[in-house]
């Protein structure tokens, strides 16, 4: 996956391209993370990246020139580098909602150009002639678009082929698709007098994965049953969820 970065704080992606299963794949070549900063496109002496809004009120606007060189050299590069035509993502609080979809949408298509908003934003018609799609990590406002481009960067990241170490993880992933995770334990065996549940000490590995498909469910069911909505389960999956409910309700 090859993903251009347009970003006034390209430091800030420390967090994703040095540690973890983000920083492995970076290293490791599986993801590739170019950064463009509107200010190294600066040609005053301030190196002025932003610019006073027309229509007057508080903040300012990103400068449309250097922006614009910024994202005119990651689009170019994208291209140079796979091939492909980028697919140029604004974040703001105004986009489509990232979830899982998304991002498997997102790790699957063409290389993508990121661009991370600051100040008050950025110029109507830079959004109209030189970004294909906004997104969204929610409904809130942040100080910049770094964190929510981290956070659509390590979604889809996760899911290029061979990132997540070991296969399985992924499989429990697609297990769950779309549904909550079930509970997890490790050593010790009793917390406080808490114990692990005994099916996870059988060692009776379809017991096992049939109790973790039937605490996805309960627990789908329990905190967002939004997301049960119009999804049909298969016969297994109906019967184990019937007995969660049951036992809930005992
Ligand atoms: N008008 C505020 C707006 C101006 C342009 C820069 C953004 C950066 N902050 C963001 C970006 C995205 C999100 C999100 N929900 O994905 C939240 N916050 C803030």
């Amino acid at each position: 996956m090859w993903v251009g970065v347009v970003s006034l704080f390209p430091e800030m992606f420390d967090a994703i391209t040095r540690h973890g299963v983000t920083g492995r794949a970076v290293s490791q070549g599986r993801v590739a993370l170019e950064f463009y900063n509107p200010r190294d496109h600066a040609t005053d002496r301030h190196r002025t990246v932003d610019d006073r809004p027309y229509g007057g009120g508080p903040g300012m606007l990103m400068k449309v020139d250097t922006l614009r060189a910024a994202i005119h050299a990651a689009r170019d590069r994208a291209v140079e580098a796979t091939g492909q035509r980028p697919r140029v993502i604004y974040l703001s609080p105004q986009g489509r909602r990232l979830d899982q979809q998304g991002a498997h949408e997102l790790a699957s298509g063409p290389p993508l150009v990121v661009v991370a908003g600051r100040y008050e934003g950025i110029d109507e018609r830079v959004v109209e002639s030189d970004i294909d799609e906004e997104w969204s990590v929610g409904d809130y406002v942040l100080s910049g678009g770094e964190l929510p481009a981290m956070v659509l960067i390590d979604a889809a990241a996760r899911l290029v082929p061979g990132v997540l170490g070991h296969q399985d993880s992924a499989v429990e992933d697609s297990f769950n698709e779309g549904l909550l995770d079930c509970p997890h334990y490790t050593r010790p065996e009793v917390i406080d007098g808490r114990r692990v549940p005994d099916v996870l000490l059988s060692g009776h590995h379809g017991e096992i994965r049939r109790w973790r498909l039937k605490q996805s469910l309960g627990r789908t069911w329990l905190r967002r049953p939004d997301l049960l909505e119009g999804r049909t389960l298969n016969p297994e999956q109906q019967a184990l969820l019937e007995e969660f409910i049951e036992e809930y309700a005992l």
